[in-house]
């Protein structure tokens, strides 16, 4: 569907509101009418004919005249005016002031948003009439004055909404797709997220006009507002109130003013709330830079790849910790050393909750706030990122590495179209002209496989299969022609033969580019399959690294044997399927010595207490943590007779064996 398409189809759900067309047509005729008022009466609103005064309804004044013989009608046309007018500038400063200030405080967080907020919870609480009677007497008297206050006090809670709205819209991937593909924060946050919020905005919008319509009144009313003998209908109201005993009516029709532009504006509100019907989880995160900490105290790397070719990839003594509720701050990742070379495929396998994502993510600067990220290097091929600032991070990211999520519809951003992301990736890093991306952007449509490329850069990713929308995901992340490709999971969410196009084209594409793919899977079938090397790991850390034919058929760590047992095969089986007791343990409970101990068949006494290092095998292709590797004979798969090789048709095929 095109953004034409896409706009009538938005028009058409709109028109099927009838309650919201129908207060539209009387927002509408109410604001014509004040608008036209000079072309619809020949009467001074605020001049009256002496003669008239209290005069009641007739053909000549067809809602009677008020005590100064001024007509009435008159008045509540010209007050329409200037209801109108107080509410748009009420709206417009609340906007100006509540929605940058609500990005920028929402996107950078820190020192900046704890200012802005501190300063929003002091003019909330202050009620907004006591506010304008001050800065009136401040400033003098008049409308805009007035509803400037207004403005500003709504300004507050826009920028509530607006903030709100970033932070949670920060968490999702299509954010972090962008900065991955190096699009800088301005541009994200004003060009994405921005469009993204707006729905809400819009409704709030709405619903503060309304609001403003009402305070305009209570401001005339109580003489804050125009001066009289200015018609509007606050102050209409407050006239009307000097002769109610002798005639009630005047209070009648600014009420019935009111109270129909109050409510078709709110009722306005409503209706495109639920047009826009898209809700938002809210979060808390922000970009985290890489801490350098101390080089040649962590664990050894192992060195599982063919030496001879160039590392893309080297990560040395990785760790990543969160503040914790009870625990004060729980490390999650500990000391992860892993080598990668160019060319080759290097798998990251665990149960979920062992951080693997967290692993991955931290490396290129992805961890959220309030999340700290330390190591002793990270090396994308020579270029060190540890110590990098954002802007160091993101020009890596964008130029270096290619990311590829597991949720390749979520990654992408729904309201614009895939060219026009694809576009963005490309002209992020390379200085190109808007047809030469399209042209780069269909060339990689077609080397990963998208038929009709050209054609599909015009479409929404809802548009496309989560197989394409993947493949949509591949292209981006190779606009930039990385030398390392992160893939999280990337076919967890398609089904299995598509699960092996996308595969199978990860692995060609780095066999005809010679990238580094770091893999992260639950599947050791994948692994199997694609890999050269494969990195466990468990609760945090890397429990054991090599040569993925030489970890299948040998394991040397409990839980890697453990993870293959619970692999179906393709024997002919009968009986349950083995599986790990128990599941992961959380961050803030793993023990000090192993932290597989709990659940290992082969536990003694000396797997508790001290940490235990990982050990790297004599040829250092090898690493491995377990006090007991030397002396155990582990059965990797093939033990298990022919015809054991692990299979994928399985939807349970994956690692998850502990699970209960
Ligand atoms: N923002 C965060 N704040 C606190 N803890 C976190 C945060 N993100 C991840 N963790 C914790 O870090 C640990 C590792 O998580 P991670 O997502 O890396 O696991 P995983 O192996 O990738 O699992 P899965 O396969 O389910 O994605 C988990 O215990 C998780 O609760």
């Amino acid at each position: 569907m095109s953004a034409a398409a896409g706009r009538s189809r938005f028009v058409a759900r709109a028109l099927r509101q009838r309650g919201m067309l129908v207060w539209s047509g009387i927002v509408l005729l109410i604001a014509l009418a004040s608008v036209c008022a000079p072309l619809l009466t020949d009467f001074d609103p605020n001049v009256g004919v002496f003669g008239d005064s209290m005069a009641a309804p007739s053909a000549e004044h067809w809602l009677g005249a008020d005590r100064y013989g001024r007509d009435v009608l008159t008045r509540v046309l010209y007050g329409g005016q200037v209801a109108l007018l107080a509410a748009v500038e009420a709206v417009a400063i609340a906007l100006a002031l509540g929605v940058p200030l609500g990005l920028v405080a929402g996107y950078v967080s820190g020192w900046f948003d704890k200012i802005v907020m501190r300063v929003v919870d002091g003019v909330m609480s202050v009620p907004f009439l006591v506010l304008a009677i001050a800065v009136i007497a401040a400033i003098g008297p008049g409308l805009a004055n007035a509803m400037a206050v207004v403005g500003v006090v709504y300004a507050m809670s826009v920028l509530r909404l607006v903030r709100g709205e970033v932070l949670s819209a920060k968490e999702e991937l299509y954010v972090d797709g962008l900065k991955v593909s190096g699009v800088s924060g301005p541009k994200i946050l004003f060009g994405h997220i921005l469009r993204n919020i707006a729905p809400p905005v819009i409704v709030q919008a709405t619903l503060m006009f309304a609001t403003a319509i009402v305070a305009e009144a209570t401001l005339s009313y109580l003489g804050l507002g125009v001066p009289q003998p200015t018609a509007s209908w606050g102050s209409m109201l407050s006239d009307a109130q000097h002769t109610i005993r002798e005639n009630f009516f005047f209070v009648i029709p600014p009420g019935v003013a009111i109270f129909l532009t109050v409510l078709g504006v709110n009722q306005i509100g409503e209706g495109l709330r639920d047009l826009f019907s898209r809700e938002i989880a809210v979060g808390r995160l922000g970009l985290n830079v890489v801490h350098p900490a101390p080089r040649g105290q962590g664990e050894p790397v192992v060195e599982p790849g063919e030496p001879d070719r160039p590392v893309a990839l080297e990560v040395e003594g990785l760790s990543v910790s969160f503040p914790h509720q009870d625990a004060g701050r729980v490390t999650v990742v500990r000391d992860v050393s892993l080598r990668l070379h160019r060319g080759e495929v290097l798998c990251l396998v665990g149960e979920s909750g062992s951080g693997k994502s967290v692993t991955a993510m931290s490396m290129l600067g992805l961890v959220s706030h309030p999340g700290t990220v330390t190591a002793a290097s990270i090396r994308i091929g020579d270029d060190e990122i540890s110590g990098l600032d954002f802007a160091g991070m993101r020009s890596i990211r964008g130029n270096r590495v290619g990311v590829v999520f597991q949720d390749p519809l979520g990654s992408l951003n729904p309201t614009f179209t895939v060219g026009n992301q694809m576009r963005e990736a490309i002209t992020a890093h390379r200085d190109v002209s808007r047809a030469e991306a399209d042209r780069i952007a269909v060339e990689l449509f077609e080397r990963v496989g998208i038929p009709r490329a050209a054609e599909r850069l015009a479409d929404y990713p809802f548009q496309f299969s989560g197989g394409m929308a993947q493949r949509v995901m591949i292209a981006m992340a190779l606009s930039c022609d990385p030398d390392v490709l992160v893939a999280d999971e990337p076919t967890t969410a398609l089904d299995v033969t598509v699960q092996q196009q996308v595969l199978d084209l990860l692995v060609s594409l780095r066999d005809e580019r010679g990238m580094a793919v770091l893999l992260i899977t639950h599947d050791l079938g994948v692994v199997a399959e694609v890999a050269d090397s494969v990195a466990v790991m468990y609760a945090g850390q890397l429990v054991e690294t090599g040569p993925v034919s030489e970890v299948f058929t040998r394991p040397r760590h409990p839980y890697t044997q453990g993870l293959l047992d619970s692999v179906p095969r393709n024997e002919l089986a009968t009986g349950p399927l083995a599986s790990i007791p128990g599941v992961v343990p959380q961050p803030a409970d793993w023990p000090d010595g192993c932290h597989f101990a709990d659940r290992c068949p082969f536990a003694v006494d000396a797997c508790g207490g001290e940490p235990v290092p990982l050990v790297l095998l004599p040829d250092r292709t090898r690493g491995v943590r377990c006090v007991r590797s030397g002396e155990l004979d582990l059965p990797g798969l093939g033990d298990h007779g022919p015809g054991t090789e692990p299979v994928r048709e399985h939807a349970d095929s994956h690692v998850e064996a502990g699970r209960p």
